[in-house]
């Protein structure tokens, strides 16, 4: 469990992270999202201690990071998987990472096996790629087998398989009850992995919540329906802020009410339904409604150039 408390960074005059309070919870996948420069490396680097809070705390497993140990037992992170720039061998690597904890050849093996480095491990670690160089920075977070996991993009760089992996291998960590912390820019494959989401925005967190709330909550979400009396249902719900579109006779697409209040609205005027479906915005149209004031680098004349 990671737990931050009144979190703040600065940078000079520069406030990175700015006092932020949340929980990280066992046996779920927590994903962390937020636009550039939102603050979420710096807050997983505070985690793991390689930034000192200018106030506030962040604990795991109630101690800080530096206060455990045996750290790599406690927390593993993936925090910039280029930092490793060396003439070693991935297996070297990975062996020279567990000395300082104890942590022999077998384990070092188990976790190369798990990461699909066995082809490459006695390569040179500075020759990898960029998607073998996250397979080896996931393979070092999991090398103490810790109870709680941190992965700042980890599927940056990774093709279509290697994607569907770390989704796979989240999850079971996340099953089999640890915590999972984990960064990514890839709205749809986050959509799939994370449970509960926490998004920052300059620095501040902006939605603390479980995944179908997150989306359950984005407006602009549609509902379809199919009635043999359409039209009479399309009166009835006639208001201002409702849009009511007919593709076919019996069909209507409606948005502005929720997949009940249309429910309520048909048994009230005594009409049949077929089918009511509420339509879910999309994490990517959620996640955009909600970091739309806070984009620090913002494009936005140059998409409305572009969609023009
Ligand atoms: N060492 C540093 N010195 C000065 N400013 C910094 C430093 N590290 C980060 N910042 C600034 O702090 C803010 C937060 O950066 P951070 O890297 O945490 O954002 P992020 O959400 O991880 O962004 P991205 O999605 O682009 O990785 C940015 O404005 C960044 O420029």
């Amino acid at each position: 469990m990671i737990t931050a408390e009144g979190l703040s960074k600065r940078y000079g005059a520069k406030t990175a992270v700015n006092d932020i309070s949340f929980t990280v919870q066992p046996g779920q996948v927590t994903g962390f999202l937020g636009p550039n420069g939102a603050g979420k490396s710096t807050t997983m680097r505070m985690v793991v201690g390689l930034d000192r809070p200018s106030a506030g705390s962040v604990l795991v497993n109630g101690k800080r990071y530096a206060e455990h140990t045996a750290p790599l037992r406690e927390v593993g992170a993936l925090l910039d998987a280029k930092a490793v720039h060396t003439g070693r061998s991935a297996y070297n690597h990975l062996l020279a990472m567990g000395a300082t904890h104890g942590i022999g050849k077998a384990r070092v093996r188990e976790v190369i096996g798990m990461t699909g480095l066995e082809s490459v491990a006695g390569k040179r670690v500075g020759g990898f790629s960029l998607g073998m160089g996250q397979r080896l920075g996931i393979a070092a977070a999991l090398l103490g087998d810790p109870a709680t996991l941190i992965l700042d993009e980890p599927v940056n760089g990774l093709d279509p398989d290697g994607v569907l992996w770390v989704r796979t291998l989240v999850r079971s960590l996340a099953a089999e009850g640890r915590t999972v912390f984990l960064s990514s820019h890839l709205m749809s494959e986050m959509a799939v992995t994370a449970d509960h989401l926490i998004v920052l925005g300059r620095g501040s967190i902006i939605a603390d919540a479980p995944m179908k709330d997150i989306l359950a909550a984005a407006s602009g979400t549609s509902v379809r329906l199919r009635s043999p009396q359409a039209a009479a249902l399309a009166q009835a719900l006639a208001a201002p802020d409702v849009t009511v579109a007919s593709a076919e006779s019996d069909q209507l697409t409606i948005t502005g009410l929720s997949a009940a209040q249309v429910g309520e609205t048909a048994a009230r005027a005594g009409i049949v339904l077929h089918e009511l479906t509420p339509g879910n915005a999309s994490l990517e149209e959620a996640y955009m409604e909600l970091t739309r004031d806070d984009v620090e680098y913002s494009t936005g004349a140059l998409t409305q150039e572009v969609a023009r």
